[in-house]
């Protein structure tokens, strides 16, 4: 296993054009050794350039990628003991899958019996040894990406696996199976592994630690609970959690920032963060999770219009209208449902503060 460092990297396909758009903006980051690591984000974000970077099929165009301190931009890709799984499963239709998850131990000149028993040890793990003598075409595909990730196990000198969307071929159903088995898989080889998906909750199964990538850069890495509850840029606000964030565009004014006719009460670091940027770009954020609805007037509580409730079984998702901005709230299965209209507050200790989409932090920090 190995520690995967990014130093300012950057990546252009085209460098040539008048205006070249970068696919990955300078990031540095470090996936530190036997971590469990997801990337999260949209679909064209930079994930899989960055998965073919670290890989070596793809060439960055500026900085630098270092494993366990040492600079692989060189180095060719077999050489650099990564396996990389796909979304789609790379197998050899016409060898059995015994022959499939050999195939990079021979390349090796593994010695027969270590072949033998190698295979036998990931096709266990891997609930393969049933098929070990049937032709990888007639698998199913949850059993095809299984002999995919085989072939990257097999090798002990692999120091890092890369999964890019590895289940998106696999029926719903088989889903779980196949992340529980990659997690019993992490646990036991404590290989560095980096999860490629847009799907938030395969992320959080299976990652200790995400990186929320967003435009070409991770604008957080944390653990699933940080998030949720602490998210640092306004994307990982509104891409995490079902729904995400109410984010509210706001105005300075006399008692600090305000929507409409509404002030926001924020602390004493948060209201100086405010004074002394130039920026208009404010906003405040609360998870539905955190907002308070009552259906009665409730000391400083907002008066909001109800617009609809959704009811998705164990809690409810309610509408609201405040001022001009829609806010979501999440009641409780046994939490009264306001009619027509509902008092809102909005805890202190949950709502954030952006500046240029940035979060302000509610103290400052002393390293
Ligand atoms: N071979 C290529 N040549 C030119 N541009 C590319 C190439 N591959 C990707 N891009 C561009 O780079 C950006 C990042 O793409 P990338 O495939 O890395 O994103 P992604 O997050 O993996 O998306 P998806 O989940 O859809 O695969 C996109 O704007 C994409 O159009």
């Amino acid at each position: 296993m190995a520690e995967i460092q990014l130093k300012s990297l950057a990546h252009c396909y085209d460098k040539q054009v008048e205006q070249p758009q970068y696919a990955i903006r300078e990031m540095n980051h470090v996936w530190q050794k036997g971590g469990a690591y997801a990337l999260l984000g949209p679909s064209g974000c930079g994930k899989s350039t960055l998965l073919n970077i670290i890989s070596g099929l793809l060439e960055p165009s500026d900085g630098e990628v270092l494993f366990d301190g040492v600079r692989v931009n060189d180095i060719p890709p077999q050489e650099r003991n990564i396996a990389q799984v796909f979304q789609f499963p790379v197998v050899y239709d016409t060898m059995t899958v015994f022959d499939n998850l050999a195939f990079p131990l021979r390349n090796m000149g593994a010695s027969k019996a270590k072949v033998q028993s190698k295979v036998g040890e990931i096709a266990e793990i891997l609930d393969l040894t049933a098929v070990l003598n049937k032709k990888a075409a007639n698998l199913s595909a949850d059993e095809k990406q299984k002999v995919s990730m085989g072939r990257g196990l097999v090798r002990d000198d692999v120091s890092a696996i890369l999964f890019d969307e590895p289940l998106t071929v696999i029926d719903p159903h088989l889903k779980w199976k196949l992340r529980r088995k990659l997690k019993q898989i992490h646990e036991q080889f404590n290989i560095t592994m980096v999860y490629v998906t847009h799907d938030q909750l395969e992320a959080s199964t299976f990652a200790d630690k995400i990186a929320v990538m967003y435009n070409g850069q991770v604008v957080q890495f944390g653990t699933p609970r940080e998030l949720f509850e602490q998210p640092n840029h306004t994307f990982v606000g509104y891409f995490i959690g079902s729904p995400g964030m109410n984010l509210m565009e706001v105005e300075r004014c006399e008692q600090g920032v305000c929507f409409g006719e509404q002030s926001i009460a924020l602390n004493e670091h948060e209201l100086n963060a405010v004074n002394a940027s130039q920026s208009t770009n404010l906003k405040v954020g609360i998870r539905p999770e955190f907002v308070h609805v009552w259906d009665k007037p409730n000391g400083d509580a907002y008066q909001a219009e109800v617009l609809f409730v959704e009811d998705l079984g164990t809690y409810k998702i309610l509408s609201l209208k405040l001022g001009e901005q829609v806010i979501k709230a999440r009641l409780q299965e046994d939490q009264k449902v306001p009619h027509q209209t509902a008092y809102i507050s909005f805890p202190e200790q949950w709502l954030m503060l952006y500046i240029d989409e940035y979060l302000i932090a509610k103290e400052a920090h002393h390293d």
